[in-house]
């Protein structure tokens, strides 16, 4: 058969899965509409069954419209002669017949794993290029020993879907790579959910995709544990979070928690910047201490009795009561302000002792509850208590801690005089995303006066007992759930009080939430502390953590994970590592690589999967006039359709005069402004460390020698189709102009 008859046979194939896609969102929409059109009417039982099940339908066809690129991308022809449809979703026919299985069903892993020298069953596997619901290609791999692949570069499954995605311009967000799978990532993405797998992985090798896909292969495999606890992606900033925002949609999952570090004690908002150093000093693994001994320092023995009065009668709160009272209270293992009031009731029933001592006849027991009660109330016993045991929050503990030096010199010895006045900061300065995992451990130590909220929690869970019956109940009448929600979920969902919210809306604004499994991006960059604050929210220990040690910018970030993870982790953690550099050309991943081990970086082994001739330029010349030039030329060259981002990378004070010199030219309608964001505007001029994680067609890299090494790597280590790098002369260490274009000195004309 002819390459276009083929392409008619899976046309056909493609055009029968879309109309079951279309069947489906019609069926879906009618039975929300009708549920809707049964009017606010019934008993609260009713309205509440109703708009569960509205729910139910909106979030289906959500699902439903997410999956309309690229539905169908794959074919595996299998030995026994039959064949299987690979796509973004499961989808059955009217008789229950397989039509397309889901890429993350046991059944579609040989779509990503079968090689030649180990088949699977699979004889042959074909990957359709499609535009919009048109095929335009297929390209197919017979999985035959005998074509061995002699190239010094990686064995590739669907080479030419691969190349062609990784060559495409980009759009500024990421896209996801479910037709392109390769195998190291997917034996990552399909990898037990138990324990801690940390991924190490170089620029480009798609940890990021990876973890996405991961968390979306874990909500398909786990979707009831999941559903309920959620998962939790931590990225390393909002723009980043921005940039992924779109790939677990388009993989049919929209119930994961985004974040940063900063966001993870809700009703803090962490925008105040620091130097590098005091972020790091506030990052080390003692501060866990230092907040541990400032808690204990507002437990407190006066050195001497203080008295108080009731009725004119003299009493004392004398050290020695204190000192016992502070320790049953600390032998408790409460939180500080949960363990105070069982300080405070034996320190009132002791001072209620001395005060029927000094009565002539002894107290009947009602009225001792009233002494009691009368000396809570006293101005003068509440301030000596207080004295002894002070009420706290998170925020007073930290705030107090850089506001007062001598507190701070007490809760942590081993910092010097010089730290300490860097660390120093007025009341009510804004907080930095440092001071969070120290917000989050004061949390933690303090605790809340929950006792309402405990109530309130025990009266609901009964509440919620008879609900999730009554939805099970709901659930085998109807035949609604298919696997699609749990009775608990749809439990929650008749839920009457205030607004429905979903799992994940719940955990982002409960501090005290656990997850189900937690993914770290960059996880390299992650403090001491800020480790302590994730494992707080996974007791579990179900992770995924990827990074690059390579990579690391933060001062209090890992150079190893051993050393990052033993202390916290405690060696329980497995690696797993990537190896294919798929995002840069290897011209540039290469002098990437070169100027790398020049500064020491540790790199682990990376091969790149194409080579683009060209694609690494060296220009020498007046900066801002040669930046310019060179910007002007990869603009130039991005595709005609609209697509493809050029970042123009500079040391953070050369960026203004270059913003300012690309806005007086015809490049400034590229630039960001009008209410074009970052992200999607096609030129941006950007200091070292925003970029990272993200990715352009053509980087412009001015000034490298101003770099740091990991902030250089990650630069160089951008583009998808070129590096230009502008020096006036000096390049870094491991970085020469053999084999890089363009070594001429030229005048910024060239
Ligand atoms: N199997 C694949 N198929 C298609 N594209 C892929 C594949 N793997 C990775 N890519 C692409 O390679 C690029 C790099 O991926 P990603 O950003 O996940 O890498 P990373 O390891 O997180 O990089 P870095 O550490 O440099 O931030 C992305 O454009 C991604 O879509």
């Amino acid at each position: 058969m002819g390459r276009s008859s083929e392409v008619d046979v899976e046309q056909t194939a493609v055009d029968v899965r879309y109309r079951r896609l279309d069947a489906l969102r019609e069926q879906t929409a009618a039975r929300l509409a009708e549920v809707r059109r049964s009017g606010p009417s019934g008993s609260p039982q009713n309205r509440s069954e109703r708009d569960a099940f509205a729910t139910l339908y909106e979030d289906r066809l959500a699902q439903l419209e997410g999956v309309e690129q690229r539905l169908t991308f794959g074919r595996l022809d299998l030995e026994d002669g039959s064949t299987r449809y690979i796509g973004r979703i499961g989808l059955t026919d009217d008789q229950h017949s397989p039509l397309l299985t889901d890429w993350r069903a046991p059944a579609a892993q040989a779509f990503y794993r079968a090689t030649a020298a180990r088949p699977d069953d699979v004889v042959r596997r074909r990957h359709l290029v499609t535009r919009g619901r048109t095929v335009t290609g297929v390209e197919d791999e017979v999985l035959d020993l005998s074509r061995v692949d002699e190239s010094d570069l990686p064995t590739l499954s669907g080479e030419g879907a691969l190349l062609a995605s990784l060559s495409a311009g980009r759009t500024g967000r990421m896209g996801d790579i479910v037709a392109t799978i390769q195998a190291e990532q997917d034996a990552i993405i399909r990898a037990p959910m138990t324990g801690a797998l940390v991924v190490q992985g170089g620029p480009g090798t798609g940890k990021t995709a990876v973890a996405l896909h991961r968390a979306a292969y874990l909500l398909y495999a786990h979707r009831t544990t999941l559903e309920r606890s959620g998962v939790l992606l931590l990225g390393p900033s909002r723009t980043f979070l921005r940039y992924i925002d779109q790939v677990l949609p388009s993989l049919g999952e929209t119930g994961v928690v985004t974040a940063t570090i900063a966001d993870l004690v809700p009703g803090v908002v962490a925008n105040g910047g620091e130097p590098e150093e005091v972020a790091r000093l506030k990052g080390d693994a003692r501060m866990a201490r230092a907040i541990e001994s400032a808690v204990q320092a507002r437990q407190r023995v006066p050195a001497e009795p203080v008295e108080v009065h009731l009725d004119g009668r003299r009493l004392q709160v004398r050290p020695a009561d204190v000192r016992q009272a502070i320790a049953h209270a600390r032998r408790t293992g409460k939180p500080h302000n949960l363990a105070r009031v069982g300080f405070v009731r034996e320190m009132l029933g002791r001072l209620a002792e001395q005060y029927t001592a000094v009565l002539d006849q002894p107290l009947p027991p009602d009225e001792r509850a009233e002494v009691i009660e009368d000396l809570r109330t006293t101005r003068e016993v509440r301030i000596a208590l207080n004295l002894a045991w002070m009420p706290l929050t998170p925020h007073k503990l930290v705030e107090d801690l850089w506001a007062k030096p001598w507190r701070l010199a007490q809760a942590a010895p081993w910092l010097d005089e010089q730290e300490r006045a860097a660390l120093r900061r007025e009341p009510g300065a804004p907080w930095t995303p440092a001071d969070v995992p120290l917000l989050d451990e004061a949390a933690e130590l303090l605790g809340e006066d929950d006792q309402a909220a405990r109530a309130q929690a025990a009266s609901e869970s009964r509440r919620r007992a008879q609900e999730l019956q009554y939805a099970r109940d709901v659930l085998n009448g109807s035949g609604a759930g298919g696997g699609l929600v749990s009775a608990e979920l749809l439990a929650e969902r008749f839920a009457e009080s205030g607004p429905r919210l979903s799992t994940a809306e719940r955990a982002a604004s409960d501090r005290a939430w656990t997850y189900g499994h937690v993914v770290v991006d960059e996880a390299q960059e992650l403090s001491a502390m800020a480790w302590r604050t994730v494992l707080r929210r996974v007791p579990t220990r179900s992770l995924t953590i990827v990074g690059d040690v390579a990579q690391t910018a933060a001062a209090a970030g890992a150079r190893s994970w051993s050393a990052a993870l033993d202390p916290v982790l405690r060696g329980t953690w497995r690696l797993a590592e990537l190896t294919v550099n798929y995002r840069t050309p290897a011209e540039v991943a290469d002098a990437a690589a070169s100027v790398a081990r020049a500064a020491a970086l540790p790199l682990g082994e990376l091969t790149s999967a194409r080579r683009v001739p060209g694609s690494l330029r060296i220009r020498t010349g007046e900066l801002l006039a040669t930046a310019a030039t060179a910007t002007r030329a990869a603009v130039a060259a991005l595709p005609q359709d609209g697509s493809g981002r050029v970042a123009v990378v500079a040391p953070e004070p050369r960026v203004p005069a270059l913003l300012a010199a690309l806005g007086a030219t015809e490049l400034a309608d590229h630039l960001p402004g009008r209410g074009r964001n970052d992200l999607d505007a096609r030129l941006v001029v950007l200091p070292p460390r925003s970029t990272k994680g993200l990715e352009y067609d053509a980087v412009v890299l001015v000034e490298p020698t101003a770099m740091a090494p990991a902030d250089l790597y990650v630069a160089m280590t951008r583009p998808t189709r070129s590096l230009d790098v502008v020096t006036e002369g000096e390049l870094p260490d491991g970085l020469t102009r053999t084999g890089a274009g363009d070594e001429a000195r030229s005048d910024g004309q060239g």
